[in-house]
C-alpha cells in the first residue's frame, strides 16, 4: 500500500483534536481518501508513549480483552479491534465506522505537524505533538457529511456532541460520605472541579441526565443547553467546516455575536426568517436524537458500570495481583472488610468487573455525530432515515456515528478513583457550605 509521502501533506486540513488523537480531512481528488479523515496519534510534550514491549497490551491487559484482541501486535491494532470487536457490536455496527490503518512515513507527519501548528488551541499545543515516529494513522470515514455521489451540491449540516455519563451510579459500595453521587450528575461536580483549578470559566448549562432522559422534551433541554455553554461537548459543522463551538477542545459560552453569526449560517439549510432558523435548528437535532433512539442504546452500555469506581477499584487490584491501596487508606481488611466481597470473587469475576467499567468508561466519553441533508420533494427513497421539521415543513435525511471510542488503559483504574474522590470531595464540601446561610455555592441536585 502506498505510503503517505510529504507532498501528500498538502491534501490534509485540520478538523480537530481531543487529548490523544489528531484529526485531518481530505481535501484532494484520491478515491481512496475521499470522504475520510486521518486520524494521527499525539505523544506528550514532556512524556512518551506508552509503549509495553512487542504486544500491545500490558499482561493484565491480555486477561482482561479476549479473542484476536490479545494477539495484535501493535497498540494501533489492538484499538482497531477493540472498536470492531468490543464497542461495535455493543453500539451498533451501522453506527461505526472502526476504520483502517494507512502507512505514513516521518516526513508526512513532520510537514503534517507544522502546517496545523497555527490552527491548534494553544493549550493541546502546550500539552502534545503529533507523534512523528508512528508508521501509520487511522483513515475513518468523514461523519461530518454524506458520502459523495449526489448528483447536485447538497449541504449537510452535523453536529458533533460529547453527551458524558446520563446515569446516575447506584451501586452499594459508594461510601455514604459520597451519597452525593446518587443525586448529582458526574458532569455537574465534575464542572465545579474544573471550575475550581480554572480549566473552565463558566459552569456549563448541560446536563446529561436531561439529553439521556428518554424523553422528548429532555433531550430538547439538553440540546438548548449545548448550544449555550457548548465548553468540549457541542460543535456543528457545515459540509465539513466548524462553524461553532471550540476547534480542538473546548470553548466560552455562546454570546449575542456568535449566535447572530450562526443564524447567518443555518441560512443555506433552515428556511425560516432571520431570528428563528437557530431555535428551528435545535429543535431538529433533539428530534433526530430522540427519534434516533440511540441514546438509550448508549446508556445500557454506559450502566455496564455497575459497581461504581468505588467498587471496580478492589476489583482492579486483584487484576493486577497487588495488595488493595484502597483497603489499605481504608484501614479496611481486604478479607474481612467492608469489600471483601468484592475480594473474595473468583479472578474471573474480577476480570469481568474492571472490563465492564473499561467499556462503560468508552461509552462515557465518546462523541457522536448527527448530519442532516435537506430532502427535496422530488427526491428518490433515501437509505438514511427521515426527520420532518414541522416548524419549517422541511425533511431532512439524517444518519448518527459514533466516533472516539479508544480503548482505556487499565493503568488508568487509579487514576479513576482519584480524581473520583477530588470530584466528590469537593462537591460535599460545596453542598456543605450551601448550607451556611452567608454562602452560595453552584453545585445543584440533578434530580
Ligand atoms: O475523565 P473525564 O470525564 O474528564 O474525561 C476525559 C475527557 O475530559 P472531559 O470530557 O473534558 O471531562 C478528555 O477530553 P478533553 O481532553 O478534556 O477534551 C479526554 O476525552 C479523556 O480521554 P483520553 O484520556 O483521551 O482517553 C477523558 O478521560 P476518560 O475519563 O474518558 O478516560
Ligand atoms: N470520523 C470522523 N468524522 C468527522 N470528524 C471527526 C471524526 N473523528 C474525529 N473527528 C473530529 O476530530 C475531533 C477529535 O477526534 P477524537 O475525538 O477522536 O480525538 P481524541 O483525541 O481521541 O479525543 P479525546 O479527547 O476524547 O481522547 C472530534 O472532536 C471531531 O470533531
Ligand atoms: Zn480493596
Amino acid at each position: 500500500m502506498a505510503v503517505l509521502e510529504a507532498k501528500d501533506a498538502a491534501d490534509w486540513t485540520y478538523r480537530g483534536e481531543g487529548a490523544a488523537n489528531i484529526v485531518l480531512a481530505y481535501t484532494g481528488s484520491s478515491p481512496r481518501f475521499v470522504g475520510k479523515v486521518l486520524r494521527i496519534e499525539k505523544v506528550l510534550k514532556n512524556g512518551t508513549i506508552n509503549d509495553d514491549g512487542p504486544s500491545a497490551l500490558t499482561r493484565h491487559e491480555r486477561l482482561l480483552w479476549n479473542g484476536n484482541l490479545i494477539l495484535a501486535p501493535t497498540k494501533k491494532i489492538a484499538e482497531l479491534l477493540y472498536v470492531q470487536h468490543v464497542m461495535s457490536p455493543l453500539l451498533g455496527p451501522d453506527h461505526i465506522d472502526a476504520g483502517n490503518l494507512i502507512p505514513v512515513s516521518r516526513e508526512f507527519l513532520e510537514s503534517v505537524k507544522s502546517k496545523v501548528l497555527c490552527q491548534r488551541p494553544s493549550w493541546r499545543v502546550d500539552a502534545a505533538k503529533p507523534n512523528v515516529l508512528c508508521d501509520s494513522a487511522l483513515l475513518i470515514s468523514d461523519h461530518s457529511i454524506f458520502p459523495s455521489g449526489a448528483l447536485k451540491e447538497e449541504n449537510c449540516i452535523s453536529v458533533e456532541i460529547k453527551p458524558k455519563c446520563g446515569f446516575l451510579p447506584f451501586s452499594r459500595f459508594i461510601a455514604d460520605e459520597n451519597a452525593i453521587k446518587s443525586c448529582t450528575s458526574r458532569f455537574r461536580m465534575h464542572q465545579a472541579l474544573k471550575l475550581h483549578q480554572g480549566q473552565i470559566s463558566e459552569i456549563s448549562k448541560y446536563e446529561p441526565l436531561d439529553m439521556f432522559s428518554g424523553s422528548r422534551d429532555g433531550v430538547y433541554k439538553a440540546i438548548k443547553s449545548l448550544f449555550l455553554t457548548p465548553q468540549n461537548n457541542f460543535r456543528v459543522f457545515l459540509n465539513g467546516s466548524l462553524k461553532f463551538g471550540g476547534l480542538g477542545g473546548g470553548t466560552e459560552s455562546t454570546t449575542c455575536l456568535t449566535s447572530e453569526a450562526f443564524e447567518d449560517v443555518l441560512k443555506s439549510v433552515i428556511l425560516a426568517d432571520d431570528g428563528t432558523r437557530t431555535e428551528f435548528f435545535l429543535q431538529l437535532v433533539a428530534e433526530a436524537i430522540f427519534k434516533s433512539g440511540l441514546l438509550d442504546r448508549l446508556l445500557d452500555v454506559q450502566k455496564l458500570d455497575l459497581y461504581d469506581i468505588e467498587g471496580a477499584i478492589h476489583a482492579y487490584y486483584d487484576v493486577v495481583s497487588q495488595p488493595c491501596m484502597v483497603c489499605r487508606e481504608l484501614g479496611e481488611d481486604q478479607m474481612s472488610g467492608r469489600y471483601s466481597l468484592l475480594h473474595l470473587f473468583p479472578l474471573d469475576e474480577s476480570l469481568k468487573i474492571v472490563r465492564n467499567h473499561l467499556i462503560a468508561a468508552t461509552a462515557k466519553d465518546l462523541s457522536v455525530m448527527i448530519s442532516f441533508r435537506p430532502r427535496e420533494n422530488g427526491d428518490l427513497e433515501s437509505p438514511y432515515n427521515v426527520v420532518f421539521l414541522e416548524s419549517t415543513n422541511q425533511t431532512f435525511d439524517y444518519k448518527v456515528s459514533f466516533i472516539d471510542l479508544d480503548i482505556k488503559p487499565l493503568k488508568k483504574m487509579e487514576y479513576y478513583y482519584e480524581l473520583d474522590n477530588q470530584i466528590v470531595k469537593l462537591c460535599t464540601q460545596m453542598v456543605r457550605l450551601k448550607h451556611q446561610p452567608e454562602n452560595g455555592a453552584s453545585i445543584e441536585e440533578s434530580s
